[in-house]
């Protein structure tokens, strides 16, 4: 299930720590993969390379003029647990969908395989192609209010559906609030942009910088063939 162009980019390794995100950024807690029993080991969701979070900094005071912040859903992931979410995901599929995972027929398994890494990376363990959040580069997150409770982005987090495109609500005026939602995504988005990240072309929410897919993307928008990713798998 590889195959994704990013996963081609070179990496130089620049060897910079995976420090803890500062607790002026809100979190939100209780940390979903952990609640479902994610082996983190002695790793915490909550880490990310040092620049990135001096990017995640500009970020959030691009933000403070609209009274708003960023709230961080999940950061670094090590492959363990990388391999346990695309596990519980594609079981959860199956079960949504109404098929016993005992009994899977070789086409839906397939199928359903396909909806799951159209969201998810694949967790392998080639230095060369890591997951992105495994690199510490990469966040998921949203936006919340001054007291730290999260907007309504139309859509949740991690979502399989069609819903977590960024540009959803675009293509779909005629649902309800969606020029309220999509205004939301774009403004996430620009905090970001602005910070020197990319998004994900699938999901609103997932931000990285200096990994293999920031890279590609960089290349893609600029046609500036030597960017390539500064950050690989880094393991706690
Ligand atoms: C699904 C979401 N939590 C996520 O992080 N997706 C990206 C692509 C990933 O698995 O790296
Ligand atoms: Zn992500």
């Amino acid at each position: 299930m590889g195959g994704k162009p990013y996963t081609q980019i070179p990496i130089a390794e620049c060897g910079e720590p995976l420090v803890p995100i500062p607790p002026s950024f809100v979190r939100l807690q209780p940390h979903p993969y952990q609640s479902l029993g994610a082996p983190y080991g002695s790793a915490s969701p909550f880490y990310l390379r040092v620049r990135v979070i001096a990017a995640l900094e500009r970020a959030q005071a691009f933000l403070e003029p609209y009274g708003w912040q960023l709230a961080i859903f999940d950061a670094y992931r090590p492959i363990a647990v990388q391999q346990f979410m695309v596990t519980h995901t594609f079981a959860s599929l199956c079960q949504e969908q109404g098929y016993d995972l005992q009994q899977l027929e070789p086409a839906i398994a397939s199928q359903i395989w396909q909806q799951v890494y159209q969201f998810w990376a694949v967790p392998s363990s080639d230095p060369q192609q890591p997951p992105p959040h495994s690199t510490g580069a990469a966040v998921d997150l949203t936006l919340a209010d001054q007291a730290g409770h999260p907007l309504d982005m139309g859509g949740t987090i991690d979502e399989v559906s069609e819903r977590s495109f960024p540009d959803f609500y675009d293509r779909h005026p005629e649902q309800r609030n969606a020029a309220c939602f999509a205004q939301r995504r774009q403004i996430l988005y620009q905090a970001m942009r602005h910070a020197g990240f990319q998004r994900h072309p699938n999901e609103w929410w997932h931000f990285s910088l200096g990994d293999q897919l920031w890279a590609w993307q960089m290349q893609q928008q600029t046609g500036q063939r030597h960017i390539i990713a500064r950050y690989g798998r880094i393991d706690l």
